[in-house]
């Protein structure tokens, strides 16, 4: 930057020169007056101090704002492992809330329920366990700021707390332990601790900061603390909703009944949902007829941490999915509609993009620059585990972080699957088999499942990932072709009527269309049909009926060729 006069310095930082002479009197840079000539690294250093205060002044607006948000309560997800006392606590904590209403008071399932103590207000999500948190969080719907998982002092750290625990974190969720069972002769709350330092968490009682309470869910004990320090946490977060926003929030269950229609519960996490309201969820809508708490009282509107259950919606929303208001009937439909339509596309698209092994998440992974690996580990002893872990924290790099959200004992689960398919992440198995349904599952969401039987192929197979080298190399195999010999213009689009001439067609093949030796378009097939059925191929010597996606202008001897990627495994 050259010199520059005080007066156009002013004009470009959009400033009155009053204002620039004052800064620069602060500087103690000497003047004559707004005509004056700057030098350039003055002038740099005036840009660089007023930027800053720019950034200062803006972050201080976004807080004072932020400040202007009223707190909200805390939304508690309870997870632990079987029979270790989710559903008593859930009770006790349901119980001590009836206690205090007049007796007889209705109480009704909606999904979620508020505890009032002294300190505030502490909503749980009434699921136990992690599928239905899971299930929420598939759909990117973050529910729970805090999760408590149950460890049954008596037990100790059982498999799925580890699961629990892996869930609770890559959620993000905040996670206090508590030690339950604590009214019985054999439960002893070292064994806890020493479980948990064993997975490197460090309870507050040995100079971690992992909260780990004492409590029964049979007798209380340690409830009221426990409450305690689900508020605290809550406070250091500075949980803030705005109640004026537009209403959204997430579908925490929804089901038909037979009277009433489509009955769902929600909880909202921003602004107000009032009674006449229209929202969207997924790939459907309701207008809010009336709504009822947990206390089955009718409500006219629901604020943030409300759960409430609704009617209004004529379809059913997945559990999980976001909802938010909109203003009208017609905007409904129309989001609807656009997404249902998203959605097709997307699926007809889903077969070629689907995750398949660890060479297309790495592919997918370099396309998102996603800079984390994020890995599932399982295998036949803990002896296993730990050499394998030893080895991978080697190979963690700047660039590549291996990221491990669950390194367990015994065959990959669905809930594994899950976990993976969530945090787009991949399940690794040493010297155990998944089962079918696990295979089966990981398959349908795209997760990669490799099982080995040799530690260094697995480190090799990180390390190729690590490194980025699994390149995947895909070549062009096609695999017939199949002649255009009549054209039929329909209500539902235009279909080629044709002769598969050499090999076969397939309904997921890659379609070229060849006119005179020319390739006209380039897609997939809409449908394939023999006869009147959708067929999955067609083979040499059969006619079919062809629709393509997106293309319609066929004329008679156009050849379609199909063809399909191939990986070529890299040595
Ligand atoms: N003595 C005692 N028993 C408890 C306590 N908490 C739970 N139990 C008992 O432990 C058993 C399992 O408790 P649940 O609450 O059903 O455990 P859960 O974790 O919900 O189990 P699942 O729903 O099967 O996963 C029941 O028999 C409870 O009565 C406790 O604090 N003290």
């Amino acid at each position: 930057m050259a010199k520059i006069r005080i007066y156009q310095l002013a004009k470009e930082l959009e400033m009155s020169n009053e204002e620039l002479l004052k800064i620069l009197d602060d500087m103690g840079v000497a003047y004559k007056s707004h005509a004056s000539t700057l030098e350039e690294d003055t002038a740099q250093a005036v840009k660089e101090l007023i930027g800053e205060q720019r950034v200062a002044e803006a972050a201080r607006r976004a807080e004072e704002a932020r400040k202007a948000i009223p707190p909200r309560p805390p939304v508690v997800v309870i997870m632990g492992h079987v029979d270790h006392g989710k559903t008593s606590l859930l009770d006790y904590l349901r119980k001590s809330r009836i206690a205090e209403k007049e007796a007889g008071g209705i109480t009704q399932h909606v999904g979620a329920f508020e505890v009032k103590t002294e300190g505030g207000t502490v909503v749980f999500i009434d699921t136990p366990g992690h599928e239905a948190f899971t299930t929420i969080r598939q759909r990117g719907a973050k529910v729970a700021d805090i999760a408590v998982i149950v460890i049954a002092a008596t037990e100790g750290v059982m498999p799925q707390t580890k699961e629990a625990i892996a869930h609770a974190k890559a959620s993000g969720a905040k996670i206090i332990y508590a030690a339950n069972k604590m009214d019985l002769p054999g439960a002893d709350i070292n064994r806890v601790y020493q479980d948990l330092m064993q997975m490197g968490i460090v309870p507050v009682a040995y100079g971690g900061d992992a909260e780990v309470l004492p409590i029964s869910a049979k007798t209380g004990q340690g409830i009221p603390e426990l409450l305690e320090t689900i508020l605290l946490i809550a406070e250091l977060e500075d949980l803030r909703a705005d109640p004026k926003a537009e209403a959204q929030g997430v579908i925490l269950e929804s089901r038909m009944d037979k009277q009433a229609g489509a009955l769902v519960s929600l909880l909202v996490q921003q602004g107000t949902l009032r009674v006449g309201d229209y929202v969207v969820a997924g790939e459907h809508w309701g207008k809010i007829r009336a709504m009822s708490d947990a206390d089955g009282k009718r409500r006219s509107e629901a604020g943030p941490g409300s759960a409430v259950q609704v009617l209004g919606f004529s379809e059913l929303p997945v559990a999980g999915e976001t909802f938010f208001w909109v203003p009208d009937q017609v905007a409904a439909k129309e989001i609807t509609e656009e997404r249902i339509e998203e959605r097709r596309a997307r699926e007809s698209q889903a077969e070629a993009g689907r995750t398949r092994n660890l060479a297309d998440l790495m592919r997918r992974m370099r396309e998102s620059e996603q800079k984390e690996i994020n890995l599932i580990l399982r295998a036949d002893t803990q002896g296993s585990l730990e050499a394998i872990q030893n080895i991978l924290s080697k190979e963690s790099g700047d660039e590549v972080k291996v990221n491990v959200l669950l390194a367990a004992v015994g065959a990959p689960s669905e809930s594994d699957v899950l976990l993976a398919s969530t945090a787009h992440g991949a399940i690794l198995s040493f010297n155990v088999n998944p089962s079918g349904s696990v295979r089966k599952m990981a398959e349908q969401k795209g997760v990669p499942l490799q099982s080995f039987r040799v530690i260094y192929e697995l480190i090799d197979e990180i390390r190729r990932m690590v490194k980025g080298q699994r390149e995947p190399v895909f070549k062009e195999e096609v695999l017939g072709t199949a002649e255009v010999r009549a054209i039929f213009k329909l209500s539902r689009g235009t279909v080629a009527g044709c002769m598969v001439t050499t090999g076969r067609i397939t309904r997921n093949a890659d379609i070229r269309v060849l006119r005179k030796g020319k390739e006209v378009w380039r897609g997939k097939i809409e449908s394939l049909r023999r006869l009147k059925d959708d067929v999955r191929e067609v083979s040499q010597g059969f006619e079919c009926g062809v629709m393509l996606e997106g293309f319609a202008d066929f004329q008679e001897g156009d050849i379609l060729e199909a063809s399909q990627r191939v990986e070529v495994t890299a040595g």
